[in-house]
């Protein structure tokens, strides 16, 4: 018997970090069977974003509602569950223990997965500093997921070039999904931790979130078809 053929499109995850719900239609729209699995952040979110989630679920889209959330307990667990019940696939909450472990009590027996954010991968070891700590990034990042796999998180959202680590670190169970994905010769932006589609899907990465080198792109698709193409060269 043959393992199932892994369908890159499940890799790939564009962020819709666009002002307005036209523009995010329209986006969907010219990516057509592209892609299938979209996130939707603070721009879009706060944009009427998450009635444009509803309709992208409805669809038959998977949705990833990315609103890094860090608050009491209380208000994670019940933020958690409204996620839930819009049908979300994946949730992000930053990866403070009390939050993670509030933020899966929340979901109850539903299909969403949360991710724990561990170190933005707009950060170096600068502005860990900077923020007040002292550990590196590879040791904060190694504190987290060991934290994160104690509570049994569903998944870790981590910088690729710290995927390897992290797959060792969180064991078999658990998705690792990358952003800070730049194709070569893309623009880094804001971005300190990055590597190529390739690069992270050698290194672990389950999914791969990729923003603005498609959603910028003045040919949608086709950013987004190199994209898929360099994540099947990586599974072959
Ligand atoms: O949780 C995230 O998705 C996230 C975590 C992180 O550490 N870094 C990061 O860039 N992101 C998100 O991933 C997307 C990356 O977008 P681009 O840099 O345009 O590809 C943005 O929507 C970010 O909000």
């Amino acid at each position: 018997m043959h393992a199932p053929v892994p369908d890159p499109r499940d890799r790939l995850i564009v962020a819709l970090d666009l002002s307005s719900v036209g523009a995010a239609e329209s986006l969907v729209s010219r990516l057509g069977d592209t892609v299938n699995f979209y996130k939707i952040g603070y721009e879009l979110g706060f944009a009427g974003g998450l009635g444009f989630a509803r309709e992208l679920i409805a669809d038959g889209r998977k949705v990833f509602i990315d609103f890094k959330l860090h608050d009491i307990g209380n208000t994670v667990a019940r933020g958690v569950a409204s996620l839930a019940a819009l049908g979300a696939s994946f949730a992000t909450v930053h990866a403070y223990p009390q939050t993670m472990r509030a933020a899966m009590e929340g979901k109850g027996a539903s299909p969403l997965r949360i991710l724990a954010v561990t170190v933005l991968t707009s950060y170096d070891e600068g502005d860990l500093n900077e923020a007040g700590y002292a550990a590196s990034v590879a040791e904060t990042v190694a504190r987290r997921v060991a934290q994160a796999r104690a509570i049994g998180i569903d998944g870790i959202v981590c910088a690729p070039t710290d995927a390897a680590s992290v797959r060792a670190a969180l064991g078999p169970r658990g998705a690792i999904v990358t952003p800070g994905v730049r194709p070569d010769g893309s623009d880094a932006g804001d971005q300190k931790r990055i590597a190529t589609p390739f690069a992270a899907i050698r290194a672990g990465a389950d999914h791969l979130v990729v923003g603005r080198p498609i959603v910028a792109s003045p040919d949608p698709a086709a950013a987004a078809r190199a994209v898929l193409a360099e994540i099947a060269r990586a599974l072959s």
